[in-house]
């Protein structure tokens, strides 16, 4: 068998099912994992639940695969309702952190153990497997054993095996959580582009914000047992809807600040800004504003700015950090203008790139 003929048959486009979370609550005891979620996830995307540990994603996507039941609310995929579906009969195909791979089988009848179960014959189960593994680069790895893989080949292997089934959805709970920074960063993008390949609807669990931002088309962010917003990467990162996704997403500097008729007074001067909806004249408020988004100078720009003091200088190699104290806040500023510290500099904060939230 060819690898042309293998990549044009795994390749075939997979059912991609749209999913819908109605109101999904679930509680463990007196702990509120989920507390009524709402999601319509698209087909044939890359979603993924980002958020701080114990908000509640793994509990969530352990819901959708069958695995726990909601203490409320209904999950739908392609408007079929799981409820009274058992997990094996789902159609969902999941990769686990511990990737779960059975460790007495070789690479080939891990990856066909559920054809194996289904009833499949030896040889077409060989050549699905085969298929499988030229899909996830492994070719020619089949005979040997998983306990002789690496790290990255063992996960690759549990990925055939949960797409060997050609599920409607496939669901990965931080997979990538026991590899290392590189391999981790390579196989962000492979994922992905094997998502993309194979045109099937995938929730991703991550509390990795680069590896979210990296590999949805989708973000879903979750604090405290609840979506707190969802939209495309970018979106989330440029316009957090509150302090929670602001916070979470990249860095932030956080301005306290009173709210003006048209705008906020911060730092003392003023920003002509939006300010959210429901807050009044003289309410405290708090601005955000990216650290590569302050402007630093060295002396005074013509159109104001604080002025501050340099009191650290962190240097990543790729980009310099510079703390700036300004009026009792410390400010983080990513800038290509180097200052030593103990100098003083004016910060601009740009309005086209503040944010304000109520306090
Ligand atoms: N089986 C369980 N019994 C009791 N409490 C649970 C159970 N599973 C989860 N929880 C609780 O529910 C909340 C959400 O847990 P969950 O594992 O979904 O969070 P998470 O966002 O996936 O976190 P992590 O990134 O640490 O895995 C936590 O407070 C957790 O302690």
């Amino acid at each position: 068998m060819s690898a042309a003929t293998a990549t044009t048959r795994a390749e075939a486009p997979r059912r991609a099912e749209a999913l819908a979370i109605r109101g999904v609550s679930k509680r463990f005891g007196a702990t509120v994992a989920l507390d009524d979620v709402h999601l319509e996830l698209p087909a044939g995307g890359l979603t993924c639940f980002l958020g701080p540990s114990g908000c509640g994603k793994t509990t969530l996507l352990r819901l959708i695969a069958g695995l726990e039941t909601p203490s409320s609310g209904r999950i739908l995929l392609g408007g079929r309702d799981l409820s009274a579906v058992p997990a094996h009969r789902r159609g969902i195909g999941m990769v686990f952190q511990s990737y779960a791979l059975f460790p007495h089988l070789s690479v080939a009848e891990n990856v066909a153990y559920g054809l194996r179960v289904r009833g499949v014959g030896a040889r077409e189960r060989r050549r699905r497997a085969d298929e499988l593994l030229a899909l996830v680069r492994l070719e020619g790895l089949g005979d040997r054993p998983v306990g002789r893989l690496s790290g990255g080949q063992r996960q690759r292997v549990a990925m055939a095996r949960a797409l060997a089934l050609e599920p409607a959805l496939f669901l990965l709970d931080e997979p990538l959580s026991a590899l290392d920074a590189k391999l981790r960063s390579a196989m962000q993008v492979e994922i992905k582009q094997l998502q993309r390949r194979l045109g099937v609807s995938t929730v991703l669990v991550t509390h990795d914000q680069e590896e979210a931002m990296t590999m949805a088309d989708l973000v879903v962010v979750m604090g405290e047992g609840r979506v707190q917003q969802v939209g495309p990467p970018l979106e989330v990162y440029h316009r957090p809807v509150n302090r929670f996704v602001a916070d979470f997403i990249g860095s932030n500097n956080f301005v306290p600040a009173t709210a003006l008729s048209k705008g906020v007074r911060a730092l003392g001067v003023t920003l002509p800004l939006t300010l959210p909806a429901g807050t009044r004249e003289g309410d405290a408020v708090t601005l955000s504003v990216r650290p590569e988004k302050l402007e630093l100078f060295a002396a005074p720009p013509p159109s104001g700015a604080p002025q501050g003091r340099v009191s650290f200088v962190r240097d990543l190699g790729q980009r310099t950090e510079t703390y700036v104290e300004v009026a009792g806040v410390q400010l983080i500023a990513v800038s290509p203008l180097e200052f030593p510290v103990g100098a003083p500099v004016w910060v601009r904060l740009p309005p086209e790139s503040c944010t304000v939230f109520a306090a």
